[in-house]
């Protein structure tokens, strides 16, 4: 029981940064994959939160939402709104932060041997950054920079993912759900803006062929009213939660 809650606290970052890890007991590393590690993906407003309100009912279970307001406030200051405003200026200034709130995300100690987590370092990238690049509104030079980040981040650090859980929304639900949530920044954000990060979304998960998906995907179909959101959550637990079939 002691090298159970023993390991509760150690993930396999800390292990990895500071070896010799080889050294700890046998069942220490069999537990060690007994963890569970799953990411809550899809587009804006598309229901990744409330999925994760649900799940956090569950017991052994640890939520962590995006850092949000993070990203609202940082010292005073707001990079998300000054993305929207003018995202030329500011795209680099958010997406850094992001980059840098998502991997202290992952890397934040374990308090539960399955954790559910809102998007990742990976979907920061692979969909929003590379939106700004694409659209002409991130400098290649930015782009650049973020980009040698993001490969020294992931080919340096562990950052397991066993899960993706995609939340899959046509841009019309998530403009109506956006609209309705009424989040100050995101009021200029036009339904052109939402389809554009779905199609991003739908070639990296469904068809998997822009970006290297980092662990197997479970689609759910999340257009539905909450009542049959939630049913479909029940009848997904199991596989969601531990991967069983
Ligand atoms: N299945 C649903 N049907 C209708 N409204 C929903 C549904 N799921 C979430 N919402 C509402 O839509 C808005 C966005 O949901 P949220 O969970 O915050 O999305 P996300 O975290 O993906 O941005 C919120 O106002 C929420 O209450
Ligand atoms: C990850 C990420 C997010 N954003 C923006 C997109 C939205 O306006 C908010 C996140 O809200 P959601 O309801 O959870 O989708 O942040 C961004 O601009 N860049 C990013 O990398």
């Amino acid at each position: 029981m002691k090298r159970l809650l023993a390991f509760h606290v150690i993930s396999r970052h800390t292990l990895r940064l500071h070896p010799p890890w080889h050294r700890l007991g046998r069942t220490t590393c069999l537990l060690l994959y007994a963890e569970h590690w799953i990411c809550i993906e899809g587009n804006i407003a598309s229901g990744k939160t409330t999925c994760l309100e649900y799940f956090s009912k569950t017991s052994n279970l640890e939520v962590l939402t995006e850092p949000v307001s993070k990203w609202r406030n940082i010292q005073g200051h707001n990079p998300l709104a000054l993305m929207y405003q003018d995202p030329v200026r500011w795209g680099l200034t958010l997406q850094t932060y992001v980059q840098l709130t998502m991997l202290d995300r992952h890397l934040s100690t374990m308090s539960a041997p399955v954790r559910m987590m809102e998007r990742s370092i990976y979907s920061a990238k692979y969909i929003f950054v590379e939106n700004l690049y694409r659209s002409g509104k991130m400098p290649e030079v930015d782009f650049a920079v973020l980009s040698e980040w993001f490969d020294w981040i992931t080919s340096n650090i562990d950052i397991p993912v066993d899960l993706i859980v995609y939340l899959q929304t046509t841009p019309q639900t998530c403009y109506e759900r956006l609209t309705q949530r009424c989040r100050e920044e995101e009021k200029v954000i036009p339904l052109e803006y939402l389809e554009t990060i779905h199609q991003l979304y739908e070639d990296w998960l469904i068809n998997q062929m822009s970006f290297k998906v980092p662990a197997p995907v479970l689609v759910i179909p999340a257009n539905h009213d909450l009542q049959k959101m939630l049913h479909q959550y029940e009848e997904h637990r199991g596989k969601i939660l531990m991967g069983s079939k």
